[in-house]
């Protein structure tokens, strides 16, 4: 495709010179029939044509399919969408989402539903796939993984049957005649839908599916365990002045209190697993309650109140996060640990502060435990190399994208912490998505 370069005055000295890339738009290629081999990472699937990758959505591996190539404008991949099932795995079923199945035009597929054809067993096996062939590329370890479902127990009223109605969080968009819908798959289209299958069964009823937002950008649905569900309205003039409303979650027996529109795990059952995860991953023969425990990229302090109450009112953690108001709220909800400190800041620079510390200091993170829990992009080549400085006894490392902690743990074996124990658990059914929880140790 020809790039046509816009020539605005001043724009090139502006930009000091440098040329931005337009974005590049799709280049529709013939439609196929493509023996599907394996499971890629995204949600899509490997078959070839002539020799070239083609990534195909809404396929199984092991099927044949009739799919449309709708971007063929790279030279080493294309990618597709499936538009009928020539031989189907006996791993397909019904899907979940009826708007997201093959029978809909590509187009008009809802996003975020892109393992919903498939076994809920077969889907956690496709997820173990992808992390153990990361793993193995990327972090130059061969882990046999195994991915579990939410225990029932951590998650009530969720369907453990086809992985249905556990989404507390759901963001809908507005388009410009002002009607909701979730965006279709790999598009900012604004798709209609009738239903929200994977949403909690509060919110699935709430949302204002049929109604119409003239100026809005999109409708945030929450659901908190505790507490009535809300649906937000986002765009001019509609986010109201002043502080933003508090919410609760309640995990066993602690509750969080939160802004409603902050960062929290988004499964019913999310926050239960991973508190029990990060309790069971924490090596206790290596845990020292008086040394500078760290919980990086803290939110409101979940991860850091499983360590305490793993361990004791008497442990000392900071957690650490760049938002002021998770950890204000962090703050508050840690109150009753007399050694818990909740700290604003980027955790690169917050790491640079302890780099700097006095040898005591240093002894004190040595001997430390530190949980990290980045976002998606994992933490980087910076933040690992920090980390790997202050040399702690051990990392627990939450992972929400598999690819990224396979880097993450192969750039950590690079100074010296191996993996040592991996949890791996399906907080996203229906979806690619994968949540992992890593302990990695200083080889001494
Ligand atoms: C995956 S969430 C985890 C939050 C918390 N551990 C929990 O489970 O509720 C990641 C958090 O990191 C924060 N964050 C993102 N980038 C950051 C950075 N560079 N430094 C500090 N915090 C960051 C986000 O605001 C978000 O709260």
């Amino acid at each position: 495709m020809a790039h046509t370069r816009r020539r605005q005055s001043g724009a090139r000295s502006a930009s000091r010179g440098r040329r931005t890339a337009a974005p590049r738009e799709p280049q529709p290629g013939p439609t196929l029939e493509l023996e599907v081999e394996r499971i890629a990472h995204g949600g899509v699937s490997v078959a070839r044509h002539e020799g070239r990758v083609v990534f195909v959505a809404d396929a199984i591996p092991g099927e044949r399919v009739l799919a449309q190539v709708v971007d063929a404008g790279h030279d080493r991949f294309w990618r597709a969408d499936t538009l009928s099932v020539l031989r189907a795995s006996t791993d397909r079923r019904e899907h979940v989402w009826p708007e997201a199945s093959v029978d809909r035009e590509p187009a008009q597929r809802p996003g975020g539903a892109e393992f919903g054809h498939i076994r809920l067993a077969r889907q956690r096996e496709l997820k173990a796939e992808v992390l153990r062939d990361a793993l193995a590329r990327m972090g130059g370890v061969e882990w046999d993984v195994e991915v579990l479902p939410v225990r029932p127990e951590l998650a009530p009223g969720v369907s453990v049957d086809d992985g249905t109605g556990w989404r507390t969080r759901v963001r809908l968009h507005v388009d410009a005649e002002g009607a909701v819908g979730p965006y279709a798959a790999r598009s900012h289209t604004v798709v209609h839908v009738t239903s929200l299958p994977l949403a909690v069964p509060e919110l699935a009823e709430l949302a204002p599916l049929d109604e119409r937002f003239p100026g809005a950008r999109a409708i945030d649905l929450v659901a908190p365990s505790s507490g009535a569900a809300a649906v937000v309205v986002e765009g001019e003039g509609r986010t109201p002045r002043g502080e933003p409303p508090v919410i609760e979650e309640v995990v066993g027996d602690r509750t969080f209190r939160l802004d409603r529109d902050g960062f929290w795990q988004v499964h019913r059952g999310a926050a239960a697993t991973l508190t029990q995860a990060v309790q069971e991953l924490v090596d206790p023969d290596r845990f020292d309650p008086r040394a500078a425990n760290q919980d990086l990229y803290g939110g409101v302090g979940l991860l850091a109140a499983a360590v305490g109450d793993r361990f004791g009112a008497g442990v000392r953690i900071t957690t650490v996060e760049a938002d002021v108001r998770a950890t204000e709220h962090a703050g508050a909800n840690l109150a009753e640990w007399v050694g818990a400190r909740a700290v604003t800041a980027r955790v690169d620079r917050y790491l640079d502060t302890l780099l700097a510390g006095s040898a005591s200091e240093r002894a004190g993170l040595h001997d430390a435990t530190i949980v990290i829990d980045p976002p998606r992009s994992g933490a980087g080549r910076d933040v690992v190399d920090r980390l790997a400085e202050l040399a702690p006894r051990q990392l627990v490392y939450v992972a929400c994208d598999p690819v990224a902690l396979a880097r993450d743990v192969g750039f950590l074996a690079e100074r010296g912490y191996r993996l040592e124990a991996l949890r791996a658990f399906d907080l996203f059914p229906n979806t690619h998505h994968v949540e992992a929880v890593a302990r990695l140790t200083a080889i001494v």
